[in-house]
């Protein structure tokens, strides 16, 4: 659950890319965020796992007030957060497995269970034969799943998706796509920001529309809106 009320950024340059965001998003939902260059969309997500701190305002997200979120506190926040970004960001010294138990080891797991949750997570994206790879070996598709792999891993609540079909090519953006829907249906809350027309528009979702930092726009199973 997410509950916005009223939120504003402004960045340390004075630029304000928030300009008062008040939403609410359920558990489960999978909600597109859409908007012109600029408009705000990546200060929106990053506020749900943190990466930028509101100005003013108050951010409730899975019952945690992250107005007052104690620096003690952010590690286990941030567990419950699984994050994935349009250039992958793996890390590329380490194979596909490590890349992935890497997000297991630094909350202390059992090697037994790490083997069994890193094998799991990889049959889900279809790569359980690549486990072995470096990333630099893998298609673009193939890297995207990866990183959603070690978003997930860790079961979290909710996963942010900063354009994460903005580096890979139509067929392997559907492909992709329905990575994420089955998250979805096991009850992972979504939020993608995106620039895809094509897959707005073909796979039916919440629309939130941002523009000049604010929500112009929120619909249930909405349209993309904009020019591609
Ligand atoms: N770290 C930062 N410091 C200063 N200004 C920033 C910072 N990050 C973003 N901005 C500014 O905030 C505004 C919103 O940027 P943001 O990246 O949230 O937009 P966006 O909708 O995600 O754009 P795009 O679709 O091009 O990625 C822009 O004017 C941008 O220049």
């Amino acid at each position: 659950m997410i509950i916005m009320k009223d939120v504003y950024k402004t960045y340390p340059n004075g630029v304000t890319a928030l300009n008062g965001i008040s939403v609410d998003i359920n558990q489960g939902e999978f909600v597109y965020i859409v908007g012109p260059s600029g408009a705000g969309k990546s200060t929106f997500v990053k506020l749900m796992y943190r990466e930028v701190e509101p100005t003013r305002g108050q951010l409730m997200i899975n019952n945690m007030d992250l107005s007052d979120l104690k620096e003690k506190n952010v590690p286990h926040f941030r567990r419950e957060i699984g994050v994935i970004f349009q250039d992958f960001k793996l890390l590329s010294k380490l194979s596909v497995y490590e890349n992935i138990a890497f997000a297991l080891e630094v909350i202390e797991e059992s090697p037994k269970n790490i083997r069994k949750r890193v094998m799991d997570v990889l049959d889900l994206v279809g790569l359980k034969n690549k486990a072995r790879f470096l990333p630099d070996e893998l298609s673009g598709g193939e890297q995207q799943r990866v990183s959603i792999a070690r978003a997930i891993v860790n079961h979290p609540k909710i996963v942010i998706a900063d354009e994460p079909t903005g580096n890979l090519d139509p067929e392997t953006s559907w492909e992709i796509m329905k990575v994420f829907e089955e998250i979805n249906a096991r009850g992972t809350t979504i939020l993608m920001a995106t620039h895809s027309k094509e897959i707005v528009n073909s796979i039916k979702k919440r629309v939130i529309a941002i523009e000049d930092g604010l929500i112009v726009r929120d619909q249930h199973r909405g349209e993309y809106g904009y020019e591609s």
